[in-house]
């Protein structure tokens, strides 16, 4: 059974929008915690538009199950900001500043010298890194002599495909699964998974380690309530 990672980015946008401290991020990731979640995801980008990079110094003195650390490592701060708070896993996204949101996996093949340098700097440190991939084989080929402990498979694609047909949608993330199994890289996904979409793609992925997931989940929360949400979103991984 894939873990899920509960991402609370959207916990500090409400947080943020008022100036003070309610919701409580640091009470939220533990309630996270004891409502099943097993991880806890945070995604600080520079613009701190949500996670503050105080907030990740707080949350790991409290994450007891895994900690996730997602952002750009192009950014020193970031690479500073993981090193000084050493999380379970570090994800690597290629995010572009002022984007909306993340929206497309490492060329794994250009950026291929640039990875292996920075992947190791992580694992030196004793850091598991997870690197954000299209489900593009070359993509996923290349992923594998970066040194990368694991792939993200970006699932936007999935999700906006998944109504109108899911076996279409799915069909690229297991051709990707299946080769990255084989060449011994831990399999993630996230970005735009909910609980009308979940269920089927965790069932047609191969040794799906993780999947991250914050929107929608915290959406959710809002009518059904986080303890009933996160139990929610683990029965369609069970
Ligand atoms: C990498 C990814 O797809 C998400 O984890 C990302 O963290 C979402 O970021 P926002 O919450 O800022 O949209
Ligand atoms: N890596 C994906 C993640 O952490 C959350 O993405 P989303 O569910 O907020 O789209």
């Amino acid at each position: 059974m894939a873990r899920l990672s509960v991402n609370i980015n959207k916990i500090a946008t409400l947080r943020n929008s008022r100036g003070g401290n309610n919701p409580d991020l640091v009470q939220v990731a533990k309630d996270c915690e004891r409502f099943g979640a097993q991880g806890i995801t945070v995604h600080p980008r520079p613009d701190e538009r949500h996670i503050r990079y105080n907030d990740v110094f707080d949350l790991k003195k409290i994450v007891t199950t895994e900690f996730n650390i997602e952002g750009n490592c192009e950014e020193q701060k970031f690479v500073e900001l993981v090193l000084a708070n050493k999380p379970e896993q570090v994800t690597l996204v290629p995010d572009i500043l002022g984007q909306i949101t993340s929206n497309h996996g490492w060329d794994t093949i250009s950026n291929q010298a640039y990875l292996q340098d920075i992947i190791k700097v992580f694992k030196d440190a004793g850091i598991r890194v997870s690197i954000f991939v299209d489900p593009v084989i070359e993509m996923v080929e290349a992923a594998a002599t970066t040194g990368t402990d694991r792939i993200e498979l970006y699932t936007e694609a999935y999700a906006t495909q998944y109504t109108q047909n899911k076996k279409q949608a799915v069909a690229p993330y297991v051709a990707a699964a299946e080769v990255a199994h084989k060449l011994g890289l831990g399999i993630n996904a996230g970005h735009d998974l909910d609980l009308h979409n979940l269920k089927y793609f965790a069932e047609n992925i191969p040794a799906l380690d993780e999947v991250s997931i914050g929107h929608a989940l915290i959406s959710d929360a809002l009518y059904y309530g986080l303890e009933n949400t996160i139990q929610m979103y683990l029965r369609q991984l069970a």
